[in-house]
């Protein structure tokens, strides 16, 4: 009974909660994160990120976003260490992005957003025995963060703009194999770490989020190809440019924000 909803007027973040009320719960993201003050915590170590024995599998335009799924049947590429008790296992990774010249980050620094925000979803596969499972379990999801800034050509994002014309609309998948998301990966690890949720329904309150402070640079021309994407099925009439499909920031209700150094 997965409802429809969208980015749209009437199907919005705003509706959200008419059919997910924990749209309106103590821990959803995504949040403005305020860096002076996050609690600088020394005990909270770097993140691991081992992707080299990962496989991608196929990349699909799922009416929300453009996801690239990996094969996640063993623990061969996982985040760990950090905020994380366990390695979290890749699952797949996503965008999410605004119009022509408005930004369309999700988290927010001080009030600011970014022009795009690349979400990579592990799961903890230690403790739960699907990705199902995990997403309703509260320690069950770790989602990895990173901004996306405007300026010159991301040297090996064009790996993904290039196939984006493949998925074009609603409910396209095609084989996207042997990409390494390391590549898109800024230089430092440095992190902003809080419990929160899923920015989508079904908002599960089940993601340890782990953002990095510094953005990676895609040029405007490598962001327009997102935005001829369509949230509309290729037998849909009206044509729906897939674009602002960010969730705006949340109460943080209290919580507490913690900064790797
Ligand atoms: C699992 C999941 C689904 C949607 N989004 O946006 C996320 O960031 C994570
Ligand atoms: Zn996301």
């Amino acid at each position: 009974t997965g409802h429809c909803w969208g980015y749209g007027k009437q199907d919005g973040p705003s509706s959200w909660y008419e059919n997910y009320p924990v749209a309106q719960g103590n821990r959803q993201s995504p949040i403005d994160i305020t860096p002076h003050q996050a609690v600088h915590e020394p005990s909270l170590g770097p993140i691991v990120l081992s992707y080299d024995q990962c496989t991608s599998i196929n990349i699909s335009n799922n009416g929300h976003s453009v996801v690239v799924e990996f094969d996640d049947s063993d623990n061969r590429s996982v985040i760990e260490g950090g905020p994380l008790d366990n390695p979290y296992r890749l699952k797949q990774f996503h965008f999410h992005w605004g119009g022509k010249g408005s930004n369309g980050s999700e988290h927010t620094i001080d009030g600011i957003g970014y022009a795009s925000e690349l979400h990579l979803v592990h799961w903890n596969a230690v403790k739960y025995k699907t990705f199902g499972e995990a997403a309703t379990a509260p320690d069950g999801l770790a989602v990895l963060g990173i901004f996306l800034e405007t300026g010159d050509d991301h040297r090996w994002l064009h790996m993904i703009t290039d196939t984006l014309y493949m998925v074009k609309y609603k409910g396209s998948i095609t084989d996207f194999k042997g990409f390494n998301p390391k590549c898109l990966l800024p230089s430092s690890l440095h992190y902003w770490t809080y419990l929160g949720s899923l920015t989508t329904p079904p908002l599960h309150e089940t993601v340890t989020w782990i953002i990095l402070k510094e953005p990676i640079t895609v040029s405007e021309k490598q962001l327009g190809k997102f935005r001829m994407l369509l949230f509309s099925g290729e037998d849909e009439d009206e044509r729906m440019r897939m674009e602002n499909n960010f969730r705006p920031p949340q109460p943080l209700k209290g919580r507490k924000v913690r900064s790797s150094n």
